[in-house]
């Protein structure tokens, strides 16, 4: 008999945080994936605009279209049957007119079975968080570093400012937000935050005192060309794997040990 799955709701994540239970959430952007890691337990589900560096190979996260996110979202919120699943809105969708934004949440709420929108920016968007909840669309906010931002910034850069991230976090709790991420922020600042607002906090690069944590997947298995955060804990090796299977594949076909008598008609 299959045992009945019960979705994790923003509802969810608020009842854990209340009761101490913390949230584990990755990034996904395909189907094979995501079945995996919500099969695995994980409670949220992240189609980041990370895929425009760990899939589509960019230098930035900007470069990645609301077109591309949601043909990816489709995917992840065809595997997930436990997960909740959040979206970014990416660059500039959640920068532009308030109309557009909505446009932007409403298309991945209508187009996809993903459930929520994550926005970056704290008091200055929370005009949008308000609209986009006003409109049916559940949003996590986004503090801290600002990868949309890494023009303004020169880089990927800790985030210090203990005032202006409190009052970031406390305006989009205010605004309606149902969660609040917060990114690279020493992880005295993030247990201030958590303490300050009433909706959970999820970190990455926070520290452990916040309600959950959240990973870029393919850092954590080693899928990442190149350079890795300080936050990651790499668990796996996935990359090597694959590179020696490959390359047993290519010497077997090329020795003629591969395709064998059992392989073949
Ligand atoms: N593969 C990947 N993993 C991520 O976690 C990630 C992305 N891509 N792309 C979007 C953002 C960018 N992120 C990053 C990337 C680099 C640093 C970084 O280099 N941090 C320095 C600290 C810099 C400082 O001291 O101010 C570090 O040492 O980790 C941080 C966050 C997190 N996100
Ligand atoms: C790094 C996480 C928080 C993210 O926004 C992304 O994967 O795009
Ligand atoms: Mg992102």
């Amino acid at each position: 008999m299959s045992e009945t799955i019960r979705p994790v709701t923003t509802q969810t994540l608020s009842k854990m945080a209340a009761k101490g239970e913390r949230i584990a959430m990755l990034t996904a952007y395909d189907f094979p994936t995501a079945r995996l890691l919500d099969e695995a337990g994980i409670d949220v589900l992240l189609v980041g605009d990370s895929l425009a560096m760990v899939v589509q190979g960019h230098e930035t996260t900007l470069p990645v279209t609301l077109d591309q996110i949601i043909y990816h979202a489709e995917m992840v919120g065809r595997a997930a049957r436990r997960a909740l699943v959040v979206v970014d809105l990416p660059f500039p969708e959640g920068q532009l007119e308030v109309g557009r934004t909505l446009a932007a949440g409403a298309r991945i709420l209508k187009e996809t079975r993903c459930r929520a929108v994550k926005l970056e920016g704290g008091s200055e968007q929370a005009h949008r968080i308000e609209a986009l909840v006003t409109a049916g669309i559940p949003v996590m906010a986004h503090v801290g570093l600002r990868p949309q931002n890494i023009h303004i910034d020169g880089g990927y850069r800790v985030q210090r400012d203990a005032q202006q991230l409190i009052s970031d976090a406390q305006a989009a709790a205010d605004a309606g937000a149902f969660a609040v991420l917060i990114e690279c922020v020493p992880a005295e600042i993030a247990a201030q935050i958590t303490a300050a607002i009433q909706v959970p906090t999820i970190g990455i690069g926070a520290g452990g005192d916040v309600d959950g944590q959240v990973l870029v997947t393919n850092d954590l298995i080693g899928l990442t060309n190149g350079y890795l955060p300080r936050f990651v804990k790499q668990y796996s090796d996935v990359g090597g794997t694959i590179s020696s299977a490959v390359q047993q594949y290519a010497a077997e076909v090329k020795n003629g040990n591969y395709p064998g008598p059992e392989h073949q008609f």
